[in-house]
């Protein structure tokens, strides 16, 4: 799990994959430049701070030009590109695990969901999508943290705070978090949170400034 963009600030490194996403739409859409505050209004992140963080990477907007998108997605390919597997582990295989599970990133050969954690007796032994299901009890016994230091986190929000710092103590490093709850986890543990009202709003910028 080693990124290699040690030389970008850590800040900067998290808003990489929000600039990667809107980028790479914007491209589909056919747009070949985009400004500061164009990418500001729709990442919601300043656009001084934009400023800054791209010209980490070389790329020096140009005054009434802005940005070239082709080039800051090549870059982001390349920093965010993973050589290594990132084999990661989800825990509760109900209704969205359970696609995730069948999903498990086929499309993309960098990343793996390897095992998977309930506490459901009736779902523990068995297997979806090829990936085996353990109990959540036998965490520490069946994963090598050397090996899987990511988790996807898909289990009733309720039950969520409890899970994450049962796996902070196992060892888990970075925690997706698709459950409403707001994890509190010591700062060496990161947590990305996945919200769906965040997706649609960006979507809903999408179709006020990049009409079909
Ligand atoms: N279903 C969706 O489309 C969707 C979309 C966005 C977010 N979410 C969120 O994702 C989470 C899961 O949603 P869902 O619809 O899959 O729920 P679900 O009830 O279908 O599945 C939850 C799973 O977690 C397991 N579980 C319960 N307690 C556990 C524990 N202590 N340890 C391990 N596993 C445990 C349950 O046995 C079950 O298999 C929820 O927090 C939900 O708000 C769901």
């Amino acid at each position: 799990m080693k990124m290699e963009q040690t030389k970008i600030p850590q800040a900067t490194a998290k808003r990489l994959p929000l600039y990667y996403r809107f980028l790479e739409n914007l491209q589909a859409s056919g747009k070949q430049r985009v400004s500061s505050t164009e990418l500001s209004e729709a990442v919601k992140v300043d656009s001084a701070t934009i400023r800054r963080d791209f010209s980490y990477f070389g790329a020096l907007g140009k005054k009434g030009y802005g940005y070239n998108v082709n080039y800051l997605l090549s870059f982001f390919r390349k920093t965010l590109d993973q050589d290594e597997l990132t084999k990661v582990m989800l825990v509760g295989v109900g209704n969205l695990g359970t696609a995730l599970l069948h999903y498990n990133f086929s499309k993309n050969n960098n990343t793996r969901i390897v095992m998977a954690f309930d506490v459901d007796e009736n779902k523990v032994g068995a297997e979806v999508g090829g990936v085996k299901i353990h109990h959540l009890k036998d965490l520490t016994k069946v994963t090598d943290l050397s090996e899987v230091s990511v988790a996807i986190l898909t289990v009733p929000a309720v039950a969520a705070q409890k899970i994450a710092d049962q796996l902070v103590e196992a060892g888990i490093e970075g925690i997706l978090n698709f459950t409403p709850a707001r994890l509190d986890v010591p700062d060496s543990v990161r947590v990305h949170h996945i919200d769906l009202s965040v997706e649609l709003q960006a979507l809903v910028y999408f179709l006020k400034h990049y009409p079909v």
